[in-house]
């Protein structure tokens, strides 16, 4: 399952996280917003579609910039980052999101293909 999510990055450094809904795979654990690539789509174009499905917001596909890929089978996940959208976030899909910087989401539950996903993002936003 070929998975893409968003590290929407604010002008002060912070990364907002979504809290999965109770019931679903992997309920009440934080995750980048996102969502399956569906057959023959493209993987940014998924995720466009998915952070308006999403959170309501209008993201072009240039302003998606690469930060890795992890795997936890069944998911493979491809993580960009993105520090430009239109719009207000809006958790229509979550129990509930935040906005903080990587260190500290790190603290957070989140679902074991993120982890080393959130250490990357912080290396790069750090310069490293
Ligand atoms: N969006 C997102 N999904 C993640 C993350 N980490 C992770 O393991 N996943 C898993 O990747 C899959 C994402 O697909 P999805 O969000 O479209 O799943 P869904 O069940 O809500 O979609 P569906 O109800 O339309 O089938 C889920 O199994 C989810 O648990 C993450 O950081 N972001």
């Amino acid at each position: 399952m070929l998975v893409v999510a968003a590290a929407l990055i604010d002008g002060e450094g912070r990364c907002l996280m979504q809290q999965r809904p109770q019931g679903k795979r992997h309920g009440g654990l934080w995750e980048f917003p996102g969502g399956k690539v569906e057959p023959g789509e493209h993987p940014a174009a998924a995720l466009v579609r998915e952070l308006a499905e999403e959170l309501a917001i209008d993201v072009a596909a240039d302003a998606l910039a690469p930060v890795g890929f992890a795997t936890d089978m069944p998911v493979t996940m491809l993580l960009y980052r993105c520090a430009v959208w239109r719009g207000t976030p809006q958790p229509l899909a979550a129990d509930g999101f935040c906005w903080e910087r990587p260190a500290a989401l790190a603290r957070l539950p989140m679902p074991p293909v993120d982890v080393p996903l959130l250490a990357a993002l912080a290396r790069v936003l750090a310069g490293g």
